[in-house]
């Protein structure tokens, strides 16, 4: 496909997107088959079009005066990727394929539209009605904030120490040019192409031996943060496919108990093979029925961990359609879920144990208000400080009770950790 007949596609899958409103990974899912001509890297350049454009919907739609799903994606290739008018001019030249050519309202709208009177939620490409939260969260530096998560994400790799070194596995991958990531020890960096594509991190001989795993660096500070010790008993509490398992289990270093469980079985599926190829010994208990898969464990745990089911917004770097379908009734039943499984990981945890609370979240109602009401439920619990944390304080922003990450201060998705002691 041209480069033109790519950005008909992506406006395809827009309009899609916004008619039937559905997930853009569905959306361009169904593309995809309905267009079996097309290859992979045709795909993957009309995803990356359309994840560019949902990134920056309402700035692209105020600087272009209109919101069509054409008029978002040619505002968002001058916004996010630097076009100018005339290179998107000679894309749009209405040939076989092309989208048709700029009308006089476009082109003036691309030469000479400012964002410069913008407000918050426009400059910021975040929903309005999510802004009180996020001036909770940030204060004066909110649209800066929300302008770092509204960019395109890293390529961020865990390297497994039960299997290797970073720096071995740097040499391995020099081709792919990676970099130590700022802050988490086991990180490497790789530079993403001016698409937004990366290396095929999962078909190479380092991803298949188990020495490095896909995970953001913030997701591993988080499992870092959680300060899991070799010997110990750790339950994860919401493993899902294991991302923080695997790290805990790197952590641990083969010694003491691992434990990970999720509500969702199917969540777990994909966390055996993980294990394996990483090297990691954990106990899985796969929830059957209504029967409490950690019964046994009640009170015996020295810490659990519960990287909680949240509303990822900070994660709207990877899932920008995500931002515009976040309701206020999903916030408010994750709120309810974030309870429920906190005071599940209250009893778990031994009297004197720990609970490392984390979520992907900016939101000030699933973090730090998350834990006022556990410490109100549960008026023998404290916050403790994080040791591990002292490295990062020069970055992480601190809030009463835990620390947030975000992709402004510390370039990686926005994680949250606060650590409890029961
Ligand atoms: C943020 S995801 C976990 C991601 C995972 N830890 C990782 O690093 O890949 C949150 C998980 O919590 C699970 N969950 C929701 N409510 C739960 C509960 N009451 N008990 C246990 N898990 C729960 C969800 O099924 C989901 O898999």
């Amino acid at each position: 496909m041209t480069p033109a007949a790519r950005l008909s596609a992506a406006i395809e899958v827009l309009a899609d997107i916004e008619a039937r409103r559905r997930p853009a990974p569905d959306a361009l899912k169904d593309w995809g088959l309905s267009h079996r001509f097309a290859g992979s890297g045709d795909r993957a350049a009309i995803a990356s079009l359309v994840y560019d454009t949902l990134r920056r919907r309402a700035s692209a739609a105020w600087l272009m005066g209109e919101a069509t799903p054409r008029a978002v994606l040619l505002g968002a290739l001058h916004l996010a990727r630097g076009l100018s008018s005339g290179e998107i001019a000679a894309l749009c030249s209405g040939e076989r394929f092309a989208p048709s050519p700029l009308t006089d309202d476009e082109l003036s709208s691309l030469d000479a539209g400012s964002l410069g009177e913008a407000p918050a939620p426009v400059a910021g490409d975040f929903p309005d009605w999510i802004a009180p939260s996020l001036a909770r969260a940030f204060g004066e530096d909110m649209v800066a904030e929300m302008q770092a998560l509204a960019e395109r994400a890293p390529l961020d790799l865990r390297v497994n120490l039960l299997k290797s070194q970073r720096d071995a596995v740097a040499a391995d991958i020099a081709v792919w040019s990676p970099t130590p990531t700022p802050l988490s020890p086991w990180g490497l960096r790789l530079r993403l192409g001016p698409d937004g594509r990366g290396p095929s991190v999962q078909s190479d001989p380092v991803f298949l031996r188990g020495e490095v795993e896909i995970q953001d660096e913030g997701s591993q500070l988080a499992a870092l943060l959680s300060g899991a010790l070799p010997g110990e008993t750790v339950v994860d509490l919401c493993a899902g496919g294991g991302g923080k398992t695997l790290a805990l289990g790197a952590m641990m270093g083969g010694r003491g108990r691992l434990l990970a469980t999720d509500a969702d079985p199917r969540r777990l599926a994909p966390i055996h093979a993980r294990l394996a190829r990483a090297g990691v010994e954990a106990e899985v208990r796969t929830p059957r029925g209504k029967q409490d898969a950690l019964a046994d464990l009640d009170a015996g745990a020295d810490l659990v961990v519960v990287d909680a089911p949240c509303t990822g917004t900070g994660t709207w770097r990877r899932n920008p359609d995500a931002k515009w379908r976040l309701r206020a009734g999903s916030l408010s039943l994750r709120v309810s879920e974030q309870a429920k499984v906190l005071d599940r990981a209250a009893q778990l945890a031994r009297p004197g144990g720990r609970i490392a609370y984390i979520t992907c979240s900016v939101l000030p109602e699933e973090n730090d208000d998350a834990v006022a009401a556990f410490l109100h439920r549960h008026r023998g619990a404290e916050v403790e400080q994080i040791p591990e944390a002292a490295p990062l304080a020069h970055a992480v922003r601190t809030t009463r009770y835990g620390l947030q990450m975000t992709p402004l201060r510390t370039g990686t998705d926005g994680f949250y950790v606060a650590r409890l002691r029961c």
